[in-house]
């Protein structure tokens, strides 16, 4: 049902196919974000044609609304969202410590209520499996407990050790055959904890594994170094997916040092609100500098925006219409997805390095 297949490596960096019943996933693949089963403001066929060959639901917030069992009684998310490619839920582990108006975490549960209508909610691993299984996503995610850096060793230890807990339980709830069930790495920027904690979760057999805990507001350095002594210690055969990540350049880097798989809101947030994602770094569309040129983002992009002028994306942000956050979206989207394609080229062709240096040359340092 699942397998990751390594294909190549080029340095740190591999190039993979991580095969699932509804399809295979290129990798090094960034997958959109969908957290409440549509990427804002774009359709589904504008989606596919950025070349995502998978994409992120959130537990968290489909549990709320409209609910899991809604999403199941409108045929599952795939069928709700009109995606039939793969399809990855994150367990709610980290919104609901980053959103929910968390009350208290035991050993049996995160509970907290809803930041919409207040609604007290028990998330154990169990329900969180449970919420998954209704959603019917391809990849879900073991709930992890997820706490704020930085924090005293004490609490990332105690964290660390009841995500691990938890991972064992939802290994056992999870009962579908069709469904992966990837585990998360945690530890803070330990390197003791973090491969005490890979080689815990590594023993025990899961689809594929997480980093998680980082993309936190860490300098990139920090956060680079941690997933350079966490990667060693995962499974070759299993795909290692970089939680919540990143800026074009931390996907390069991290894919530098063996992660396959990446999520991030950067790309269509930032859309929303102006800032586009180009060869020569970000450029903030509502700045004056645009008004007049007539250019393209990007001569070569064939996304919905760059068959405009700059200056009219900047118009309709300036104008407040909704075609802005919509081009915007698409255009970061299709970076994106365009410079996973030509990393995963690269890799092939042996050529990683050079072309990452080229990359970071061309962004300059970016005000992230
Ligand atoms: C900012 C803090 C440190 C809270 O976490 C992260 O940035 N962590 C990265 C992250 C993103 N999405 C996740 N989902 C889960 N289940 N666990 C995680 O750690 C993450
Ligand atoms: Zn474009």
């Amino acid at each position: 049902m699942f397998r990751y297949e390594l294909i190549g490596t080029d340095g740190g960096a591999r190039r993979g196919v991580f095969h699932t019943p509804r399809g295979p996933v290129r990798t090094p693949g960034f997958m959109p974000v969908g957290t409440l089963g549509t990427v804002k403001g774009l359709t589904i066929d504008q989606v596919a044609a950025t070349g995502a060959d998978m994409i992120l639901g959130n537990t968290y917030h489909l549990r709320l609304r409209p609910g899991h069992e809604t999403v199941a009684a409108l045929g599952g998310l795939h069928k709700m969202c009109g995606w039939d490619g793969p399809i990855l839920t994150d367990s709610g582990g980290f919104q609901v410590f980053s959103l929910g108006a968390i009350n208290k975490v035991t050993e049996h549960a995160a509970t907290f209520r809803s930041h919409i209508d207040g609604a007290k909610i028990e998330l154990t691993p169990e329900h969180s499996i449970e919420i998954q299984q209704a959603l019917g996503s391809d990849v879900a995610m073991v709930l992890d407990h997820v706490i704020a850096l930085p924090a005293p060793m004490t609490q990332v230890e105690d964290a660390l050790a009841r995500s691990i807990r938890w991972a064992a339980r939802c290994r056992v709830a999870a009962d579908r055959e069709d469904q992966a069930l990837f585990a998360i790495v945690q530890g803070g920027l330990d390197r003791t904890l973090r491969q005490q904690c890979a080689t815990e979760l590594a023993a025990m057999s899961f689809e594929g594994y997480a980093v998680g805990g980082l993309s936190v507001g860490e300098p990139p350095e920090d956060m680079y170094t941690t997933t350079g002594f966490t990667t060693p210690h995962l499974p070759v055969d299993k795909p290692r997916y970089l939680m919540g990540v990143g800026t074009p350049r931390d996907l390069l880097e991290n894919i530098a040092r063996g992660i396959d798989l990446f999520d991030c809101v950067m790309p269509t947030r930032n859309g929303r609100n102006a800032l586009a994602f180009t060869d020569e770094g970000p450029l903030k569309l509502r700045n004056a500098v645009h008004k007049l040129d007539t250019r393209p983002l990007m001569e070569d992009c064939p996304c919905l925006a760059c068959r405009h002028s700059r200056g009219y994306l900047r118009h309709l942000f300036v104008a407040g219409e909704m075609l802005g956050p919509i081009l915007l979206s698409h255009h970061n989207l299709m970076y994106y997805g365009r410079l996973m394609q030509a990393t995963r080229d690269a890799i092939e062709a042996g050529e990683f390095e050079a072309f990452k240096n080229a990359k970071l040359a061309g962004w300059g340092h970016e005000p992230f």
